[in-house]
């Protein structure tokens, strides 16, 4: 059997409560895909979705986001789903955007806001 897509959700704090809400209205299709996300995001969408394998990593001021750029160079997360709070000062800026920038090295499908994120799910419901 192919190994199955990976699929990685991060949200800034603003934002947590629309990813949450976004995941568990859509968790029967991101069930079909190994989903990593950083360490709190992680939990909040592993509350949204009882049952669902969420791996977790660090969060993402602590090198969460830099993991998963990392895991987008090696090939091991084909999609990011990002909801960006734009309104917030954040000391990992350089991390935030290190990440969005290895998103279009190795040209993944990326969505950073829920309009987008919402046609991603629809792309990936069939
Ligand atoms: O800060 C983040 C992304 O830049 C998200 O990290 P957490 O999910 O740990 O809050």
């Amino acid at each position: 059997m192919p190994e199955r897509h990976c699929i990685a959700l991060i949200a800034h704090d603003q934002k947590k409560d629309e990813l949450a809400e976004f995941a568990g209205r859509h968790a029967e299709v991101l069930a079909r895909f190994r989903i990593i996300a950083t360490g709190t995001t992680g939990g909040r969408v592993a509350e949204a979705c009882p049952g669902l394998d969420v791996v977790r990593m660090k969060s993402g001021p602590l090198g969460g986001d830099q993991q998963i750029g990392a895991m987008i160079a090696t090939g091991e997360v084909q999609m990011l789903i990002f909801f960006v709070d734009p309104l917030t000062a954040m000391p990992h800026d350089v991390d935030v955007k290190a990440l969005m920038r290895l998103a279009i090295v190795y040209d993944i499908p990326m969505a950073l806001n829920l309009a987008t994120a919402e046609i991603l799910m629809t792309a990936k419901k069939n």
